[in-house]
């Protein structure tokens, strides 16, 4: 199959090549960029030299729909709103890494990204959230795949099956949150220059964080009740990977070792997500470069509170493995076709 990648020169962009690379059954042909097209991606990405150096080119919805049958956006919040519509129309299956597609409701993403969302009403209700393990059966025939945030897909991966389960009282759920500096993408910012992220760690965008109310979407669809999340990002000195240290109340006393092995079933047929035995609590080292999910669990019988510690490597099950695990979901591939490579360690 033929897919084009528009943002081509990102993180999440770069990433989707070195993985789709590796794909068995795809062929990148149109690699998409605003600023550099007309460059090789190579002059850009020297590691990419003998593995994909092809020229970046620009947005065009007639001859992307020409040459691709889908197309992934790994662009900034507010530019895949504009194309998808158009390429959705024309045919072409798109799978969106940005935020523009999450959020059901058109007042939420506008208050919490902070821009006008023009995406047609019809096409947001039909995007599908793709957290990969918990709505296969919406991906497998979806148009338009709607990729979870990187902290989202740490927590939810993390929370869900004990609010699925009911095990705890969703309205109590704290979370704590960790990431690596590329989680920010390429852009050059001040805030994430060495010298101010190095040897420091700092909380940011507290109460404004715009995973604030995708979290609280999913948990309250698989609730049933409204849910309030109370969410702090940390942003830390290292490259790749989150981290997530998620709180809430037990409704019933249970021991460590039932919650693990209620996870364990609840993800038997995931071959991404990684229960520890009690005790072995997951780092991020431990899935970097993966398309991993680990988890830690602790029923804490003196405070009756579960604590959850999930681990990502951001740019892969965060971003783009996620992504083409749901592609693989779409087209009635192996979930794990080209994303089976091993933690990089040390
Ligand atoms: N990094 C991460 O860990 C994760 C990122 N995301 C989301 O994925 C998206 C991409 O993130 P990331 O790769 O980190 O970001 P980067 O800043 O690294 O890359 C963004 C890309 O978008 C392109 N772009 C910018 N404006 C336009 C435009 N108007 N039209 C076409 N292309 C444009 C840029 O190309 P050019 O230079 O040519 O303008 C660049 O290739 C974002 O929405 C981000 O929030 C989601 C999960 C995790
Ligand atoms: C370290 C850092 O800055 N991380 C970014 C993650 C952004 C992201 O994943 O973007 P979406 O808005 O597309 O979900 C943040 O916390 O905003």
């Amino acid at each position: 199959m033929k897919v084009g990648i528009v943002g081509a020169n990102g993180y999440s962009g770069v990433e989707l090549i070195r993985l789709l690379s590796q794909h068995p059954h795809v062929d990148i042909d149109m690699l998409i960029s605003h600023s550099t097209s007309g460059t090789h991606i190579h002059e850009i990405y020297p590691h990419l030299c003998g593995i994909c150096e092809k020229k970046l080119e620009q947005a065009d919805a007639d001859e992307i729909a020409k040459r691709v049958e889908l197309v992934f956006f790994s662009t900034p919040a507010g530019v895949s709103q504009g194309l998808i519509p158009e390429l959705i129309e024309k045919g072409i299956r798109c799978i969106d890494i940005s935020g523009d597609f999450r959020l059901k409701e058109a007042e939420q993403y506008e208050k919490w990204y902070g821009r006008e969302c023009v995406a047609n009403p019809d096409v947001l209700q039909q995007a599908v959230y793709g957290l990969s393990e918990f709505t296969r059966e919406q991906i497998s025939v979806a148009k338009l795949i709607a990729n979870p945030g990187c902290f989202p897909t740490a927590t939810l991966l993390g929370i869900l099956p004990a609010v699925e389960l009911g095990l705890i009282a969703p309205h109590t759920i704290i979370i704590d949150g960790k990431s690596g500096v590329s989680g920010a993408g390429r852009g050059a910012k001040q805030a994430n220059m060495y010298s101010e992220v190095n040897e420091s760690i700092k909380a940011y965008k507290l109460g404004s964080h715009q995973h604030i109310p995708e979290i609280e979407q999913a948990i309250t669809e698989v609730a049933q009740q409204d849910v309030k999340v109370t969410f702090s990002t940390h942003l830390v000195p290292m490259t790749r990977g989150i981290l997530c240290t998620i709180y809430a109340e037990l409704k019933a006393s249970q021991s460590s070792e039932a919650i693990i092995e209620a996870y364990k079933s609840f993800y038997a047929s995931s071959p991404f997500v990684r229960i520890r035995e009690l005790g072995h609590w997951p780092t991020t080292k431990e899935v970097l470069g993966s398309n991993y999910c680990d988890i830690g669990l602790l029923a804490d019988e003196r405070t009756n509170r579960l604590t959850v510690v999930s681990v990502i490597d951001n740019v892969v099950k965060g971003a783009s493995g996620q992504a083409i695990q749901n592609m693989n979901i779409l087209c009635g591939w192996d979930e794990n076709t080209g994303l089976t490579m091993t933690p990089v360690y040390p």
